[in-house]
């Protein structure tokens, strides 16, 4: 394990600035997700700007990664058949040096979903977006795989039943070892490349009270990363464009039910200035022993630096 890097130069750039250039561009993301948050993705993301497909059989998963932008893969309703063409699209994307997003929906549950993910960890994800209790199970999955060790913890099936503070330090190491950037969504989400990290206020209370937000959410990263952006800096904007999408649809929803209506209106209607003026993101450090700064916490996030005033 890496453990003499020092951090790139931040601030990070305008989060707004990457939302412009995802509209102008209306990138293919191809969806290899489950059966709850299919419609909802393909959704989410038309609202946000991209073009999504949903396309997961083994007999044309891998050619389909050659033509998309940028592919994500979901292991929420997992089976055997899913998992071949899971493998091929990945493949197909590595291969390809399209960029892939990895989403272990509740990874520490079965073996089943062990297996798979160990298996996807080798086609080198470009990004990995989980919850807490997900992101600290990979990581026990990824270092029992290299070298016996690593800690486990379950989660309750889809749902995080851990902190992101408590997997901030696995993202990390999970980053060092897999070369790829790492995302821990919550209350405040947690982004790293191994390198860098960034922390992420803007978000609701009601978004884990809908089901697949956070799978949607991945597509979102993948059409994000689509454009060839720096993926830690992409995946960034990415998460503080969602979390304030949450913010303005809860202004206008009763209950969960209706935030989510208001939630793909608050995607579409959100201009690259507003992410720009309200996104709340901090820069580093990143968390110990990788570093020795001291943490910061959720109070001291201030909007990002060098971003234009409302
Ligand atoms: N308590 C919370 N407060 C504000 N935003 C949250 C909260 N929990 C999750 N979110 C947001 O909900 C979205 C989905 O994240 P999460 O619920 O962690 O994913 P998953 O559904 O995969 O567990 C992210 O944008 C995250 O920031
Ligand atoms: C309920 C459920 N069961 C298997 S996948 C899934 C959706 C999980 O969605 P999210 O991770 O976005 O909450
Ligand atoms: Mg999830």
């Amino acid at each position: 394990m890496q453990t003499d890097v020092k951090p790139r130069p931040l601030p990070l750039p305008p989060p707004g600035d990457a939302l412009r250039r995802l509209r102008s561009s209306v990138p293919l993301v191809q969806n290899i997700t489950n059966y709850v948050a299919m419609h909802a993705a393909a959704n989410i993301l038309l609202a946000v700007g991209a073009s999504p497909a949903m396309v997961h059989a083994v007999e044309e998963a891998g050619e389909f990664a050659t033509l998309a932008d940028a592919l994500t893969i979901n292991i929420g309703t997992l089976s055997p058949a899913w998992l071949e063409g899971m493998l091929s699209a990945a493949a197909a994307a590595c291969r390809h040096r399209k960029p892939w997003v990895l989403d272990p929906v509740a990874v520490g549950a079965t073996t089943l979903r062990r297996e798979a993910a160990a298996r996807l960890l080798a086609l080198a994800p470009t990004l990995i977006r989980g919850n807490a209790s997900e992101i600290l199970a990979l990581n026990a999955l990824s270092a029992d795989a290299s070298n016996g060790a690593g800690e486990h913890t379950g989660g309750r099936g889809v749902d995080a039943t851990d902190p992101v503070t408590a997997a901030e330090q696995a993202a990390v190491v999970l980053a060092r070892r897999q070369s790829c950037s790492v995302a821990v969504t919550g209350e405040i989400d947690f982004v790293t490349d191994g390198q860098r990290a960034a922390r992420v206020a803007n978000g609701h209370v009601l978004m884990p009270q809908v089901t697949a937000l956070g799978c949607s959410l991945t597509g979102v990263c993948g059409a994000f990363l689509a454009g060839g952006d720096d993926p830690f800096e992409a995946t960034v904007a990415a998460l503080a464009y969602y979390g304030l999408a949450g913010e303005h649809a809860a202004r206008g929803a009763d209950g969960p039910g209706s935030f989510l209506l208001c939630f793909v209106d608050a995607l579409a209607a959100l201009s690259a200035d507003a992410v720009n003026a309200d996104a709340r993101i901090a820069p580093g450090p990143v968390p110990e022993p990788l570093a020795n700064e001291p943490q910061r916490g959720a109070d001291d996030i201030e909007p990002t630096p060098g971003a234009p005033a409302s």
